[in-house]
């Protein structure tokens, strides 16, 4: 059994890919991106081609070569980098999880397959212990996000017995509102050292009360220090401080989100915060307005969520 050197746990940045205007990935900013995540927002876990990084719009080469890069410039500064390698095709699954092990990641995520999809659970769990095979000393994570997928299949159901099938199972990554779901998954699985990772950012507190270890999310990569003072206070017991830092959170991602949010808002959002350029998304999504970079700028500044000069005390919204 795959046994991780340490527990996957507390926030790990779903990472973006950085890309030039000309649709090419931008590999030189990754360094630098790495040194953001540590240093300015705490956060030293990475998830890398998944939802945000636009995995799935990637060809395989490139998205082993974002894998080598994370792996090169995060050694020594973050603590775990999980590579997504799920795929439409079973062997680049496959390659992908092998390549994810000969360079040093420290796990594996797959989705369901999307296109011909699995219908009932032992369909799935084929699908992902013959992804897990190809590399069989990492911690394999099942990556559930039915809203994207359109695979339904519940993961309190995927769970039961799923060690028996897949040895290096180490956890869950749950990208979906449903807590009685998420709840019973922490619920049936208590005696298993699981990791329970939480996907959905703005009901975080929520899933930590139904016993989540950690959380994936792309707002880690911008509101990691603040969420990281959320989870400070729920672990204190402080449970109304960490109410308001869940609401300060729910005021952005709610305002974003009514201007319509997705990965190439987030693209613009992470630009504007960290000040490294992570350009446009590669097609079929298409770049964030101005009007939208624009009026999450203004948001950010006044939740306090942005260094800023230019707004007077009178406008701002700042949360504690
Ligand atoms: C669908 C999607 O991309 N979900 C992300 C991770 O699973 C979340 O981090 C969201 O971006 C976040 O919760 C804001 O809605
Ligand atoms: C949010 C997340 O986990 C992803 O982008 O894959």
């Amino acid at each position: 059994m795959a046994s991780p050197k340490k527990k996957l746990q507390g926030l790990v940045a779903a990472t973006i890919t950085p890309m030039t205007e000309h649709g090419e990935i931008n590999f030189s900013v990754i360094g630098r991106y790495v040194d953001y995540l540590v240093e300015e927002q705490g956060v030293k876990n990475v998830f890398v081609n998944g939802t945000t990084g636009e995995g799935l719009s990637l060809s395989i080469s490139e998205r082993c070569r974002v894998a080598e890069e994370w792996v090169t410039k995060g050694r020594n500064k973050l603590d775990q980098i999980v590579i997504h390698v799920g795929a439409l095709s079973l062997k680049e699954s496959q390659e992908l999880a092998q390549h994810a092990a000969e360079i040093g990641a420290d796990g594996i995520a797959v989705i369901a397959p999307f296109f011909l999809k699995p219908w009932n659970k032992d369909a799935l769990i084929n699908f992902l212990k013959e992804v897990a095979a190809a590399a069989p000393a990492l911690p394999f994570y099942y990556y559930h996000i039915p809203a994207l997928t359109g695979v339904k299949i519940r993961a309190e159901e995927l769970l039961d017995g799923i060690q028996d099938k897949i040895p290096s199972f180490q956890g869950l990554k749950f990208s979906d509102t449903d807590l009685l779901d998420f709840g019973q998954c922490v619920d049936q699985n208590r005696q298993r050292q699981f990791a329970f990772l939480f996907g959905v950012d703005e009901q975080l507190l929520s899933a930590l009360v139904m016993g989540a270890t950690g959380a994936v999310g792309s707002t880690y990569n911008y509101l990691g220090k603040k969420t990281k003072q959320m989870l400070e206070a729920f672990e204190r017991k402080d449970f109304s401080s960490a109410l308001s830092h869940q609401f300060c959170i729910q005021r952005f991602i709610n305002f974003v989100v009514k201007l319509g949010f997705g990965v190439s808002q987030t693209k613009a959002i992470m630009t504007l915060v960290s000040g490294i350029p992570m350009g446009p998304p590669r097609l079929p999504l298409q770049k964030a307005s101005r009007e939208f970079t624009d009026n999450a700028e203004a948001k950010l500044k006044s939740l306090d969520f942005l260094s800023c000069t230019d707004l007077k005390g009178g406008d701002m919204e700042a949360c504690s």
